[in-house]
């Protein structure tokens, strides 16, 4: 598809898609690029492209496809960086997690003749780094463009070819719609998870070693989120405050009208909410976005369950 695809970050991210971009063939030269030179070299051991330098300048020249995975604050920086090396006719992505605050630190950067489309694929785990990715991250996933109202249409078609080589179901989003819905199924979340964790690491009246030992419960579910990466999170929050602010607000009411059930034993109102959101697993299910197996297939996978 591409002479020479560029990634600039080559962590979970980046090496995923270095992955799949060798599995499908979709590139005849991987350059790859990242700030430290000890994340390079393990991508270097790895195999996952084809040249490799801690300059982003010296990877995106003569590329055909630029791919920005890095933490969202960082996004700025990197297009200074590359913007006097694109090719013109170059199709420059990102695969962050917000989209407002990306468009505006990366277009005052992007030169005349190049065609900038910003992206995120809905796909990722709790690790990170280069030996986090593997080629299937993007299989049937959402991938989420949100091209602006100037981006050239055959461009942009090319870039849905791409991801749909990578595995992914592609949609388009205004940028600002974008962060309002990932904050409520992505970035919400995640903040309930670090602040249940930190709040159960925090008490007196339980032990931490309690906590721990007694965590196959629903507390686990939490802790794989709450293990994710620090410093994408941080990003994520502080480039998407308006939209996450809006979300906890809203968040907090209905968790006080949940509390207020509970004070005056208000079980209708409690059977009720948890019946709406049973169904809402079901439709999940139904929608193929996950597998109807009993917690989420684990005991299947270790060999002592069964789907019924
Ligand atoms: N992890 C997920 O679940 C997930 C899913 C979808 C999108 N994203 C988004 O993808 C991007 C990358 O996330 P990831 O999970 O691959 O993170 P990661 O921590 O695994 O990798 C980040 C990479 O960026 C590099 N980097 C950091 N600052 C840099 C800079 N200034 N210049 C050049 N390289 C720099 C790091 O060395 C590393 O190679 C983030 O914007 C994140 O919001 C993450
Ligand atoms: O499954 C996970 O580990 C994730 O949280 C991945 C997840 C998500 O919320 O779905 C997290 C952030 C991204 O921007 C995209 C994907």
């Amino acid at each position: 598809m591409f002479g020479r695809i560029a990634l600039i970050g080559i962590g979970l991210i980046g090496s995923s898609l270095a992955h799949v971009i060798r599995r499908e063939g979709l590139a005849g030269h991987v350059a790859v690029s990242t700030r430290s030179e000890a994340t390079l070299g393990r991508a270097r051991e790895l195999g996952l492209g084809d040249s490799y330098t801690t300059d982003p300048a010296e990877a995106v020249r003569d590329a055909d496809l630029v791919i920005v995975s890095v933490p969202v604050g960082a996004s700025g920086a990197v297009a200074a960086a590359i913007s006097g090396a694109l090719k013109p006719g170059a199709i420059i992505t990102d695969v962050g997690s917000t989209k407002r605050s990306v468009i505006d630190q990366m277009l005052p950067h992007m030169p005349e003749g190049v065609h900038f489309i910003p992206g995120h694929p809905i796909a990722g785990t709790e690790y990170s780094g280069p030996d986090a990715g593997f080629a299937a991250l993007f299989t049937n996933r959402w991938c989420i463009l949100t091209p602006l109202p100037e981006t050239d249409p055959e461009a942009l078609d090319t870039l849905k070819t791409f991801w749909r080589a990578c595995g992914s179901d592609i949609d388009q989003m205004d940028p600002d719609h974008h962060d309002r819905v990932l904050a409520v199924v992505s970035h919400l979340p995640q903040l309930i998870s670090y602040n249940i964790v930190g709040t159960a690491s925090d008490l007196e009246t339980v032990t931490e070693s309690e906590v721990i030992k007694y965590s196959a419960s629903g507390f686990r579910d939490f802790t794989r989120l709450a293990a994710s990466d620090p410093t994408m999170w941080r990003d994520v929050c502080l480039h998407n405050k308006e939209a996450i602010l809006e979300m906890l607000s809203r968040f907090s009411e209905d968790l006080a009208s949940m509390q207020r059930a509970i004070r005056w034993e208000d079980g209708k109102k409690l059977f009720d909410l948890f019946t709406r959101t049973r169904a809402i697993r079901k439709s999940i299910i139904e929608a193929g976005q996950d597998v109807e197996m009993p917690d989420f297939g684990r005991q299947a996978a270790r060999g002592d369950g069964s789907k019924s």
